[in-house]
Parts: C-alpha cells; sequence; structure tokens
C-alpha cells in the first residue's frame, strides 16, 4: 500500500475506536455546579477495563469490613467507660496506625506543630504570605500591641494567612437529630528566623452587620480556650483539604481528564499513551465516592458537619473559583508568595516533581511533534483540550484553562499539569490522611457544639463539641482505608504495559526514572536531619494514578 492509503486507514480505525468509546464513555451532570462526572449509576456499570481488578476490589473491600469491625469493639469498648476528658481518646487510638499518628498525638497541642501543618501536613493548599492585612480582620482597640506586631510582620514580609471564608454561609449537617455546627475561621501566622510557622491570631467567624465584632482568640488566651479556637481550625481544614483540595482538585479533574481522553484520543496518539497509566482506576474510585462517600447518606452526611448538602456547596463554590493557575505549582506557589522558604517542604518537593515530570512530558511530545504548527493542526488534541476545559469543567476557559494549543510549549505545560495532579499532588493530599486523621481532635470531622463567643470555655464544652465516640472511630477507619499503603500501587513512572514502540521513548522514560530515583535520594537524606519527615512526595510512594 502507498503511505498515504495506510494513513487513511489508520484514520479509519481511529475514528471507528473513538465513535465505540463515545458510546462507552458518556458525560453525565451528577450535580449541578461541580465537573461533569462519567456516566455510571454504580461502579458495575463501567466497561470492564476500567474496573477494579479482582485483588483491589478484594481488598479495598476487604479492609473495609475490617474497619468496620473495629468500630464495632470499640463502641463496645467505650460503652464501659467515661468520655469527659481528652485523654479519653486514647480508649479508641489502637489498630493499625503510623508512626507519625503517635507523634500526632503527643504533639498536637503545641503551637508550631499547628502551623507546621499549613506547610507540611495533610493540606498545604491553603497558606499564603500576607500582602496586606486582611479586610475581614477586625481588631479591636485594647489590642492595638497586636496589631503593630501584625504590621511588622507583613513589613518584614513574614507574616502568613490561612482564610476559610469558602465556609461561610455553609449549612451545618444535623446527625441523628442533632444539629452539628461550622466556622470559616481566620489565621494569622508568623514565620520564625528558624522557619516556624507560629499562630498569632484566631478569628473564627467573619464580621456581620448587626452582630458585635467576632473575637480574636490568642495564643496567650486560657489553655483550653486557645485549643478550641485551634480545634476549630482543624475542623474547617479538614473541609477545605477533603472537599476542595482532595476531591474537587485532584479526583474530580483527573476524572475529567480520564472521560475526555477515553473519549478524543484514539488509542495510537501519543497523548493517549503518554497520560493512560495516569488514569488506571480514578473512574471507579470515583463513582465509589458517589455512591458511599459524598451520596445521600453516605460518610459525609453520617459524620461530618459539612454533610448533608453542606459538603456539595463547598464543592460547588470550589468548583466556581477553581483556576489553572492553582492546579501548576509554579504558578500557584508563586502566587501564595511560597517560594524560597527552606521549611515548606510540600512546596520545594512540589517544584521539584513538576519539573522532573515536565522534562519527561517535553521529551515525549517532541519525539511526535517536530514544530508548534503540528500542534496547531491536530485535530483529536485541540478537541480533547476543548472538551476538558469547556464541558468537563463547565466552562473553565474563564478561569484561565486552554480552550486550545498554539504551540508545543502550551500542550507540555497543560499535559504535565494532568500527569501531576494524577500522580504527585494526589500522593501529597490523600497520604497525610493516615498521619493527621487518627488522632481525631487534632482534625475533627464535626463538631457538635456552635464555636465559642466568649473566652469562658471548659473540659465539657470542648468535649461536647468534638466527635462522639462513633463519629471519631468512623474517622479513624475511613482515613486509614484511604490513607494507607495500596497493595497493588504502581509507583510514578513504573507501569509495566508499553505503549509506545521505538528507542526514542525509551530513553526519556529511562530518564524520568533516574530523575525520579535522585530525588528520591534527596528526600531520603534530607529526612534523616528532620525532627519531622515530609515523605508524601518521596517518588517510591508517589502512586501512578488516583486509584483511592
Ligand atoms: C476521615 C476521612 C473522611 C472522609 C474522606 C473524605 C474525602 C475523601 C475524598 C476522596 C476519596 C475518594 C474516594 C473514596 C471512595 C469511597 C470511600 C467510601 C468507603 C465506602 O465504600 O464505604
Ligand atoms: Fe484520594
Amino acid at each position: 500500500m502507498m503511505r498515504n492509503e495506510v494513513q487513511g486507514l489508520f484514520q479509519k480505525h481511529g475514528e471507528e475506536e473513538l465513535e465505540e468509546r463515545r458510546t462507552l464513555y458518556r458525560w453525565a451532570t451528577w450535580k449541578e455546579g461541580l465537573p461533569l462526572s462519567v456516566a455510571a449509576a454504580s461502579e458495575k456499570d463501567l466497561p470492564l477495563d476500567v474496573r477494579f481488578h479482582e485483588g483491589k476490589k478484594i481488598d479495598f473491600e476487604g479492609t473495609l469490613a475490617a474497619g468496620m469491625m473495629d468500630i464495632a469493639l470499640k463502641r463496645l469498648y467505650t460503652l464501659l467507660s467515661s468520655w469527659n476528658s481528652l485523654e479519653d481518646f486514647d480508649q479508641i487510638f489502637w489498630g493499625s496506625k503510623s508512626a507519625l499518628a503517635k507523634r500526632v498525638r503527643q504533639s498536637w497541642k503545641e503551637d508550631d506543630f499547628f502551623g507546621y501543618q499549613f506547610l507540611n501536613g495533610v493540606n498545604p493548599t491553603l497558606l499564603r504570605r500576607s500582602t496586606s492585612l486582611p479586610t475581614r480582620l477586625v481588631i479591636p482597640p485594647e489590642l492595638e500591641g497586636l496589631q503593630a506586631q501584625l504590621e511588622r510582620k507583613l513589613q518584614e514580609g513574614c507574616l502568613f494567612e490561612a482564610d476559610f471564608s469558602l465556609l461561610d454561609g455553609i449549612q451545618a449537617n444535623v446527625i441523628q437529630g442533632e444539629r452539628q455546627h461550622l466556622a470559616a475561621p481566620l489565621v494569622m501566622l508568623k514565620m520564625e528566623p528558624d522557619g516556624k510557622l507560629l499562630p498569632m491570631a484566631i478569628q473564627l467567624q467573619p464580621p456581620c452587620s448587626g452582630s458585635p465584632d467576632p473575637p480574636l482568640f490568642l495564643p496567650s488566651d486560657p489553655s483550653l480556650t486557645w485549643l478550641l479556637a485551634k480545634a476549630w481550625v482543624r475542623n474547617s481544614d479538614f473541609q477545605l483539604h477533603e472537599l476542595q483540595a482532595h476531591l474537587l482538585k485532584t479526583h474530580l479533574v483527573a476524572e475529567v481528564f480520564a472521560v475526555a481522553t477515553m473519549r478524543c484520543l484514539p488509542g495510537m496518539h501519543p497523548i493517549f499513551k503518554l497520560l493512560i497509566p495516569h488514569l488506571r482506576y480514578t473512574l471507579e474510585i470515583n463513582t465509589r465516592a458517589r455512591t458511599k462517600l459524598i451520596s445521600d447518606g453516605g460518610i459525609f452526611d453520617q459524620v461530618v458537619n459539612t454533610g448533608g448538602g453542606g459538603h456539595l456547596d463547598v464543592l460547588r463554590k470550589a468548583t466556581a473559583c477553581l483556576t489553572y493557575r492553582s492546579l501548576c505549582p509554579p504558578d500557584d506557589l508563586a502566587d501564595r508568595g511560597l517560594l524560597g522558604i527552606p521549611s515548606a517542604l510540600y512546596a520545594h518537593d512540589a517544584l521539584r516533581l513538576w519539573d522532573i515530570i515536565s522534562r519527561y512530558v517535553q521529551g515525549t511530545v517532541h519525539l511526535y511533534y517536530s514544530e508548534d504548527e503540528v500542534v496547531q493542526s491536530d485535530p483529536e488534541v485541540q478537541a480533547w483540550c476543548q472538551e476538558i476545559t469547556e464541558i468537563g469543567l463547565c466552562g473553565a476557559q474563564e478561569r484561565g484553562f486552554p480552550v486550545s494549543f498554539q504551540s508545543r510549549a502550551e500542550l507540555c505545560h497543560f499535559v504535565t499539569m494532568c500527569i501531576f495532579t494524577c500522580t504527585a499532588q494526589h500522593s501529597g493530599i490523600n497520604q497525610g490522611q493516615l498521619d493527621w486523621y487518627a488522632w481525631v481532635p487534632n482534625a475533627p470531622c464535626t463538631m457538635r457544639k456552635p464555636p465559642p463567643t466568649t473566652k469562658d470555655v471548659t473540659l465539657e464544652m470542648v468535649m461536647a463539641t468534638l466527635p462522639n465516640v462513633h463519629q471519631a472511630c468512623l474517622q479513624m477507619t475511613i482515613a486509614w482505608h484511604l490513607g494507607r499503603f495500596q497493595p497493588d500501587m504502581v509507583p510514578l513512572g513504573h507501569h509495566k504495559e508499553e505503549y509506545f514502540s521505538g528507542p526514542g521513548y525509551k530513553a526519556v522514560l529511562k530518564r524520568f526514572q533516574e530523575d525520579l530515583n535522585t530525588l528520591e535520594r534527596e528526600i531520603v537524606a534530607r529526612n534523616e536531619g528532620l525532627d519531622l519527615p515530609y515523605y508524601y512526595l518521596q517518588p517510591s510512594r508517589i502512586e501512578n494514578s488516583i486509584t483511592i
């Protein structure tokens, strides 16, 4: 056959393949205002190609069943004893847990430990360096000293903030007839010369016209008052971590990449071959999340204070402000003022991984696209881009996502973002659940009393606010289920399937694996010298796709 006859055959094959895939992988609106998802009422509706393999399914369902047994035992055990001091959480703090989780139990009350979590904990995505004093921060006249201190830190460039305003106005859950409560805190922090981040003040609610100004809680307050204020912040962080940073910004956007890839790119397309290993199991885990976790009567409704519909409103608000820049660490960290901070370990490792992935993507893309013009005239990759931004992400071009690629560089940047999100970012956000969520007072899944409005706080109030035994047990079980090491995990860049032929790609992949090994050694060596190791972005621990 002549060369263009062969090409014609390939093209026809590709078109038929896509026609079939478009019937197998259809878009659905699960809830208005969220990114679109794959059409499937349960995992059983998914094409076999993307289902969990038997081993993964047995492990997933088996550990959940084992977790439920633990909960039953813990509840039985605590029936016989009291539940009125913080140490009583020890009664359920048994079973599988990590060394760092034990350290959290020891150190959770310390201010530097509280501050550390904004840089290198389970949710390193919220902290920003302040560029002015936040407008919502109302400082009462008697705290002039604090005002001056904040202004001095601001001038020195070492004032930081964590603002949970997204939670303002969200309806709290009602669990078994009992109303739960939510706050929308603002935390102001300062960075010490040794890199420690210390809280200076906490405002639990934004000011509201017609009401007295909300109090500012301070490290100098009575210790239980300050502890309760910090617990409220940790509860708010739990919400934004799980809903915005975890579900939306990794799981749900990865699903959009997966569905668009199946619908727009034929199997012989180089971008299909490059991405497909990073999309394994994502459709099934997300379908399970929609039927068991954020569903009517799911885990959020059962034990989380945003459950009962508020969690969907948080997801909606977060979707409405999701930007392309926020998914790309070089931009995101620059926007948040977090570049060049030696104690910002997530930031450091995320940038290294971005570079490594970016080099791998560029190496591969340049094998198939000899110049920008080839990208511009590839209708499949252009349709893929448009499908992600306009359809899957529901018109995200307003928030900086591209609707077409004009150059190889634009294509590489976007594909790097896809792979980074499905691998490094998810690992950074997911694994910490095991360490930081097992000691429940460090990150309470719900709050059963309203936030304090005065500084009179008793131990009874603290215990009546924190999760009850059942809620705490379920949090521990789910955190372990989702955060533990996955037995069938494939590390980043180590999939066995070979999609590409030819020596060009082999060399690029080898270089990728070498770069990852180098980073692995750097992180291991760094961690040896640290009081608290940061290992969520250690390449050997990063999964090749979102599978949990
Ligand atoms: C302590 C953790 C509590 C809630 C976790 C919150 C958000 C996790 C976000 C994404 C996890 C994605 C998928 C998990 C899917 C199913 C888990 C539900 C377990 C079950 O089948 O009963
Ligand atoms: Fe996850």
